[in-house]
């Protein structure tokens, strides 16, 4: 018999094309080598050209998942991606705490505030804003937003380098450990840099910008390889090299699917 290896859950929603939420989130942690849970939050109906329906699931379902994964199987670190309404976020608070997820707790807790679709679908609730904010933020080891990302919670609009750590500072006040502002969408960048803060010291992680649209699940993909390097007991500037080095890998290995827009492909490692 084998040790089992790292355990790591996402408490996210799944996409019925495949590309992002749970369905990438999965994908990425087989890639990394860790056992991946899942607290599901909704059901998407999406594809590649969009999202065309969403049903919530139960916010106390939600933090059953959690409970029951976390007292049974045991986890090395955890991370969010859609987490649909004010009314799961706050069901969810009082598991996190209960099973030491997040600061003041031993696991490692990456919070990716996904808002909308790259499509621009709505995946959080204008209403959770608050909730994601004061009650999720402070409690993150890392939160990895995107610049649309940051400009619902910060007001911030990013255009360059430097409004990039206006918005680290102002989205650190906001009480996580450690910031991570994705430069994906700085279009007229042609690095896509990602700046990583604590506090005290910036981290510039450059990396290339690949010219193509099938970018679909990139967040999902970064944040679950940097919550896998984590539960490997890795430091936070050490997992998020670690995951810049892996997004780049897999959006080169993107492929077209559908009429729109594709996926990454964290399994880049394969042969297919
Ligand atoms: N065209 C691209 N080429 C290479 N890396 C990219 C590209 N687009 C995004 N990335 C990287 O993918 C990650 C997610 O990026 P971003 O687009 O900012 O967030 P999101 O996917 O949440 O909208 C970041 O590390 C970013 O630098
Ligand atoms: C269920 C779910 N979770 C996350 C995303 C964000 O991914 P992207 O920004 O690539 O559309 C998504 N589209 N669907």
């Amino acid at each position: 018999m084998t040790e089992a290896p790292p355990r790591v859950l996402t408490i996210a929603g799944s996409d019925s094309g495949g590309g992002a939420g749970i369905q990438a989130d999965l994908r990425t942690f087989f890639a990394c080598g860790v056992h991946g849970c899942v607290a599901l939050t909704a059901v998407t109906v999406q594809n590649s050209l969009g999202v065309t329906g969403v049903a919530e699931i139960p916010a106390e379902t939600v933090a059953a998942q959690i409970l029951s994964v976390a007292e049974d199987i045991g986890l090395q670190a955890a991370k969010t991606g859609m987490l649909a309404s004010a009314a799961i976020i706050e069901a969810i608070t009082p598991a996190l705490d209960r099973v030491g997820i997040g600061r003041g707790g031993r696991t490692p807790f990456v919070v990716d505030p996904v808002s909308a679709s790259m499509h621009g679908d709505q995946l959080l609730a204008d209403s959770a804003l608050d909730a994601l904010r004061g009650l999720l933020f402070p409690r993150a080891t890392l939160v990895t937003p995107n610049l649309d990302e940051v400009r619902l919670i910060t007001g911030i609009a990013v255009e360059d380098r430097a409004d990039q750590r206006v918005a680290a500072k102002a989205l650190h006040a906001l009480g996580p450990e450690w910031v991570l502002v994705k430069g994906g969408h700085m279009w007229d960048d042609p690095e896509c840099l990602d700046l990583l803060y604590d506090g005290s010291e910036f981290i510039e992680l450059p990396g290339p910008r690949y010219d193509t649209r099938h970018t679909h699940g990139s967040g999902d993909t970064l944040a679950s390889s940097i919550s896998s390097a984590l539960a490997k007991g890795a430091t936070v500037p050490e997992a998020v090299r670690f995951g810049k080095d892996f997004i780049v890998r897999s959006v080169a290995a993107a492929y077209p699917l559908g009429a729109g827009d594709g996926p990454v492909s964290p399994l880049w490692r394969l042969d297919r």
